[in-house]
């Protein structure tokens, strides 16, 4: 399988923005390099493995950013190519300095890919009591209450990294006690589902449109021995699927979320959690108004940058 690297050379403050333009682009995973990490590389700061880090011997840029993103060639995404630099050079409206914004585009064979992520992928300490650990990295616990997802990115979104991932994790921990049952939607690396495992959930059935993030969720599971149980299946969002779960999770571009919003409603038991993450701001009010239509009340919303996190409930008829 081919891919398509998009990498935009940029400022160090723009770096967030451009990812973002990046991912609603339908991104599989974005890379940073900016110019700022490896001036704290070199003071030590990033230097998980302890030992003191000579700039001289690392590879690196001396100024500015640039940041990676990774399209599979199907996504076609040379044709968006005057759309994206144009979201890019706008980011100067709103007071950041993305200059010089040059786009690059090349293909990129699935083993660079993977090199690209190792580069840049260490253990993550997403919330106070989950910390993601690529699967080639022998880190430990740091205390006996905190626990570690193994991953492997591979080809699929999902390393925990990214605001719409931790988010999604973010509400897992404010919704889940123990027990529930459970449906993930577009799961990619598999990486909420073993986070809800982690944290008490009894069954999980997780999904993706994609066969690449459907076999790297499976293989992520069989990392997490908690989580080796979990079934996955491709299934274009929930249709052909009737349930009643606690909770249906998914991680989706808003566009995607608002014909998932009937669908979840009807495989929700009454009172059950629809927890919806990658909602950019400017769709915040779309989902907000999709869900209302289809008789969920919206117990909270969560922002990280531009990215919101919504945690709705299904309510039926009488007691809306
Ligand atoms: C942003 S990633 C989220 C991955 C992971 N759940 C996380 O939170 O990090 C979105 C995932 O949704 C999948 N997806 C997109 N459209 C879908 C659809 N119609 N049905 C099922 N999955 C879909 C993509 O293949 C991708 O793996």
């Amino acid at each position: 399988m081919q891919w398509t690297e998009v990498s935009i050379i940029t400022t160090s403050e723009a770096v967030e923005a451009v990812s973002n333009i990046l991912m609603t682009y339908g991104a599989t995973g974005v890379s940073i390099e900016d110019a700022k990490d490896f001036e704290k590389l070199s003071t030590g700061m990033y230097g998980h493995h302890g030992g003191y880090i000579d700039l001289e011997d690392v590879p690196h840029i001396s100024k500015g950013a640039i940041v990676s993103a990774y399209y599979p060639e199907s996504r076609h995404i040379d044709q968006h190519a005057a759309e994206i630099s144009s979201e890019v050079q706008g980011l100067t409206e709103f007071g950041l300095k993305s200059a010089p914004g040059e786009l690059k585009i090349s293909p990129v064979a699935d083993e660079n890919w993977k090199t690209a992520w190792e580069k840049y992928y260490h253990p993550f300490a997403v919330t106070r009591y989950l910390t993601v650990v690529p699967s080639w990295d022998d880190y430990k616990p740091k205390n006996s209450l905190e626990q570690l997802i193994r991953l492997d990115p591979g080809m699929a979104f999902g390393t925990g990294t990214h605001p719409t991932t931790q988010l999604s994790l973010q509400a897992l921990e404010m919704v889940l006690r123990g027990g529930e049952s459970i449906i993930d939607v577009g799961t990619g690396s598999g990486v909420l589902s073993i986070a809800a495992k982690l944290m008490g959930a009894k069954k999980i059935t997780a999904y993706d449109v994609d066969d690449v993030a459907v076999e790297s969720a499976k293989k992520n599971m069989r990392l997490n021995p908690q989580a080796a149980d979990i079934p996955v299946a491709v299934n274009d969002l929930l249709k052909g699927i009737h349930t009643q779960v606690d909770l249906v999770v998914a991680n989706i571009l808003a566009e995607i979320i608002v014909p998932l919003v009937p669908q979840a409603y009807e495989n929700l038991k009454p009172g059950g959690h629809f927890l919806m993450s990658g909602i950019i701001k400017d769709k915040y009010g779309l989902i907000i108004n999709t869900l209302n239509q289809f008789h969920f009340k919206v117990d909270q919303s969560m922002k990280m940058g531009d990215w919101y996190a919504v945690i709705a409930e299904k309510t039926v008829e009488e007691d809306k």
